[in-house]
């Protein structure tokens, strides 16, 4: 891989990173101590922490955390630093890390254990609308295999339009079934051809959001279970709560219980998926790594063999596919199969843009959008579906 491209960091005042410290967290805190009813240590712990990661240094954790010794041993010498010279991913990470501390999440007492997001994501759920977005699966009878698979995918990919922590300082795109802007990068045809044309194994998805983008990957997921693409699906959840809106195991019963109450084929495919849960052909796995501020490049041994085997590997999202690629400035053109590293075998990512590393886009496209968007990276309007099918 080439290693050459600088790493992203926080400390441009005019720079994505320096955005997400500034605007993006302080929202986040206002929103999280309006829906919580926190008290006065953990609303003044929770405001400390956004004054430190805005003009602080950084501080370690604390001995309950969850990876304290890992995280001391990994802190990259960024502890005792300003947060400013820090690395955009691993500050981003560190930052969420200390959240989950701020409000007791990590030591004994009334908070452990008890997610700071989820009234933001049961809202999400207990949305009416969310049965209508589904509602275009019944038009799919006459659609060819081929067509389906494709709905099912775009419709996975465009459900990580809109996740929780973005819409706090972005509108929200519509997330009506499988509608989006053109794709930057389209490889969905192939990703189609390997599917279909190779004997069937387990996929995994190394899942994203919960909500709306979730319950897309469980229709996904229930097509290829269904149609025997797959022998059984592995669904990759955080270990804990991060990142606002990602998925954690709670989230995926949660989504699964209001996927077949659905009425029409959303709730025919929740109900085969419960049988596939119970059947052991719908998996859950929670490693620690993915709540880590590490690249997929340094993924630790047991879950590299444990996707391996995988016939296919989904990987959802843009901070899945910051750590796939390497969170750098990339050269937008560097090919898509020379930047990812760590995942084995065939792969395919499914992002919409929410921050500024991307790679495989044609010179012409990336002079285009630089010219007429020049949000583009950043601002969710883009996404794209690459692949590399062969390790
Ligand atoms: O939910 P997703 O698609 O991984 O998006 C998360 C992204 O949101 C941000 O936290 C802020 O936009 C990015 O830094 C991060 O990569």
């Amino acid at each position: 891989m080439n290693e050459t491209a600088p790493v992203l960091g926080i400390a441009d005042p005019g720079g994505f990173g320096w955005g997400v410290f500034h605007e993006r967290h302080p929202a986040l805190i206002r929103k999280l101590c309006d829906s919580n009813p926190y008290g006065p240590a953990q609303r003044s712990r929770l405001e400390d922490l956004v004054e430190e990661s805005r003009s602080g240094a950084v501080r370690p954790p604390e001995a309950a955390t969850a990876g304290h010794a890992p995280w001391l041993a990994g802190g990259g010498g960024y502890f005792g630093r300003p947060w400013s010279e820090v690395p955009f991913l691993w500050a981003e990470n560190y930052f969420y890390l200390r959240l989950l501390e701020c409000v007791g999440y990590f030591a004994p007492g009334p908070w452990q254990g008890v997610d700071p997001f989820t009234p933001m994501k049961s809202a999400e759920l207990a949305d009416p609308g969310l049965e209508s977005d589904t509602a275009w699966l019944d038009g799919l009878e006459d659609a060819s295999p081929a067509e389906t698979f494709h709905a099912l995918l775009l419709a996975s990919l465009y459900g990580n339009r809109a996740d929780l922590g973005f819409r706090l300082v972005q509108a929200a795109a519509a997330t009506d079934g499988t509608d989006g802007p053109p794709l930057l990068a389209d490889d969905s045809a192939a990703v189609w051809r390997h599917v279909d044309g190779r004997p069937p194994g387990e996929i995994h998805v190394i899942l994203d959001n919960a909500g709306r983008e979730l319950l897309a990957d469980l229709l996904l997921a229930d097509h290829l279970l269904a149609t025997g693409r797959a022998t059984g699906v592995v669904l990759h959840v955080k270990p804990r709560p991060y990142f606002v809106s990602d998925a954690v195991t709670s989230d995926v019963r949660d989504c699964l219980v209001r996927l077949a109450a659905f009425p029409g084929e959303a709730g025919k495919a929740g109900g085969r998926l419960l049988d596939a849960a119970a059947a052991g052909r719908l998996r859950l796995l929670g490693h620690g790594f993915f709540c880590s501020p590490l690249g997929f490049d340094s993924m630790p041994g047991d879950l590299r063999a444990a996707l391996a085997p995988s016939a296919l590997c989904v990987v959802k999202g843009d901070l899945n596919y910051r750590r796939l690629v390497g969170d750098r400035a990339w050269p937008a053109t560097l090919p898509f199969a020379t930047a990812v590293a760590g995942v084995p075998g065939a792969l395919v990512a499914l992002r919409t843009l929410k921050s500024e590393a991307v790679v495989g886009m044609r010179a012409k496209t990336v002079e285009r959008l630089d010219a007429t968007r020049p949000t583009w990276r950043t601002d969710g309007s883009q996404a794209l579906v690459q692949a590399r099918l062969q390790d």
